[in-house]
C-alpha cells in the first residue's frame, strides 16, 4: 500500500488529500482572506503560514513518517514535459528566485518538500506532477505575427490531463491513440487539443474566450490605447482577477448570472451568450490544429457544472466532436495517482535541470 499526501495551493486556499493506493481517505481545505497575506510581496512569502496551517489540519490524524512521498501543483517553472518532478534544489531555486510568473501554484513544490521533510517515511520523496507550465506545443502553434513574442502554454495542465484520460476511457479509445479537445472553465478558463497523447496545440486565458475573472484575448490596438491612460496595475487587474464576468457582470458566480437570466435580465443573457460562444470559438480553433479529426471534446472546470452553458456550447461547436461534461477538478487524485505511480516505479521522475539546460541557455 502507499499513502500520498496531496497538496493543491490556490490564491485563497489550500486543498490537501491524503490518498492510500487510489482511495482518498483524508480531504481538508483552509481557505485564506486577503489580510492573512497583508504586506507579502512575493508568493514564496506565505510559505510558513501555509506550512503550518498544513500541519495543523494533519496533526492529531497523521504522525511523522506517514507518508511514501507529498506531492504539490506547481508551479512556473518555465516550458517542461508532462509528468512528474522531484522537488530539489535546482526546482526550489528556480520556484523561488525565477518563477516564470507569481502564481499561487509556485507554492506546490516547497510545501510539499516542507512536509515531507515532517511527514515522510525515510527517504520518502517530495515531487509536483503535471506543473502549469508543461509545454508540448507543435512549433508553428507558437508562432505569433509579432516576432519575439511566443504563444505560451501556460495553464491548467494537471486537471485537462487527468480529463483526457477519463475520456479516452469515455469513448473507449486508448490514450495514445485519441485525438481530443480538452476545456477547463473555470476562475480563469484554458484550453488544449492533444492528439496521440501529446497537447500539440493550446489555448490560453488571455486569448479567445473569456472566464469568470479573466478576459480571454481582446482587441490589441485598445489594449494600446487603454494602457496609455491606466496605471498598469488597474490594466493588469482588468485582464485578470477583473476581466471576464467580474468587469461584465460584477460577479464571478455563473450561478448567479444563471438566476439574474431566470429573472428577465437581457444583459446576464447576453454575456452568457458571448462566454458561450468564446468557449466554442477556442474549441473550433484547436479543431484546426487537429486537422479536424476530433474524437471527442471535454469540458471540464466548475463552469462546466452548468446544464445551461453546456447546452450553449453544443449548440455552436457540438458539430465538431461529441461533448462530454466532467464538471469539476481532478487535480487532488491525478497529483496523487502520478506520485503513487512514481512511488511505484511505474513512472519516472524528472528533473527540471534538464529542461532548464536546453530552455534557459
Ligand atoms: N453547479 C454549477 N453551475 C453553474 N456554475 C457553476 C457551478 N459550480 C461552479 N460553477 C461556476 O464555476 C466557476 C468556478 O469554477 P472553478 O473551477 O471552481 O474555479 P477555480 O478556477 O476558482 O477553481 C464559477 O463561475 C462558479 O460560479
Ligand atoms: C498559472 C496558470 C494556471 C492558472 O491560471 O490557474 P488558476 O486558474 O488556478 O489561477
Amino acid at each position: 500500500m502507499s499513502r500520498i499526501l496531496a497538496i493543491n495551493p490556490g490564491s485563497t486556499s489550500t486543498k490537501i488529500a491524503v490518498f492510500d493506493d487510489d482511495r482518498e481517505i483524508f480531504r481538508h481545505e483552509i481557505t485564506y482572506r486577503g489580510a492573512d497575506f497583508a504586506g507579502m510581496d512575493r508568493i514564496t512569502d506565505q510559505l510558513p503560514r501555509r506550512e503550518a496551517d498544513i500541519e495543523a489540519a494533519l496533526a492529531g490524524t497523521f504522525d511523522p513518517g506517514s507518508f511514501d512521498a507529498v506531492v504539490g501543483r506547481g508551479g512556473l517553472v518555465g516550458p517542461v514535459g508532462p509528468g512528474g518532478y522531484e522537488v530539489d534544489d535546482d526546482f526550489l531555486d528556480v520556484i523561488t528566485n525565477r518563477p516564470v510568473l507569481e502564481h499561487a501554484s509556485n507554492l506546490g513544490g516547497p510545501l510539499a518538500k516542507a512536509l515531507v521533510t515532517k511527514f515522510g517515511v525515510p527517504g520518502a520523496h517530495a515531487y509536483i506532477y503535471d506543473p502549469v507550465t508543461v509545454d508540448e506545443m507543435s512549433d508553428a502553434a507558437r508562432i505569433t505575427g509579432v516576432a519575439g513574442i511566443e504563444r505560451k502554454s501556460i495553464g491548467h495542465h494537471l486537471n485537462m490531463r487527468a480529463v483526457a484520460r477519463k475520456l479516452a476511457d469515455a469513448i473507449d479509445t486508448p490514450y495514445e491513440e485519441a485525438s481530443e479537445i480538452i476545456v477547463h472553465l473555470g476562475g480563469g478558463s484554458t484550453a488544449c487539443a492533444i492528439s496521440s497523447g501529446r497537447m500539440v496545440d493550446f489555448v490560453s486565458d488571455d486569448e479567445i474566450m473569456f472566464s469568470a475573472e479573466r478576459s480571454g484575448g481582446v482587441p490589441i490596438k485598445e489594449l494600446i490605447a487603454l494602457a496609455g491612460s491606466m496605471p498598469l496595475a488597474e490594466l493588469k487587474s482588468a485582464v485578470r482577477g477583473g476581466g471576464g464576468l467580474a468587469g461584465l457582470l460584477g460577479t464571478t458566480d455563473l450561478r448567479e448570472i444563471e438566476s439574474r437570466i431566470g429573472a428577465g435580465d437581457e444583459r446576464a443573457a447576453l454575456v452568457f451568450e458571448a462566454l458561450a460562444l468564446g468557449i466554442a470559438k477556442t474549441i473550433a480553433a484547436l479543431a484546426a490544429s487537429l486537422k479536424g479529426e476530433v474524437d471527442a471534446i471535454a469540458l471540464t472546470g466548475g463552469m462546466a457544472r452548468s446544464e445551461l452553458l453546456l447546452a450553449a456550447v453544443r449548440e455552436r461547436a457540438g458539430w465538431i466532436a461529441p461533448i462530454h461534461a466532467f464538471g469539476g477538478e481532478f487535480e487532488m487524485e491525478a497529483l496523487a495517482l502520478g506520485a503513487r505511480r512514481i512511488v511505484l516505479g511505474k513512472e519516472r521522475a524528472h528533473h527540471v535541470r534538464d529542461y532548464l539546460r536546453t530552455t534557459h541557455d
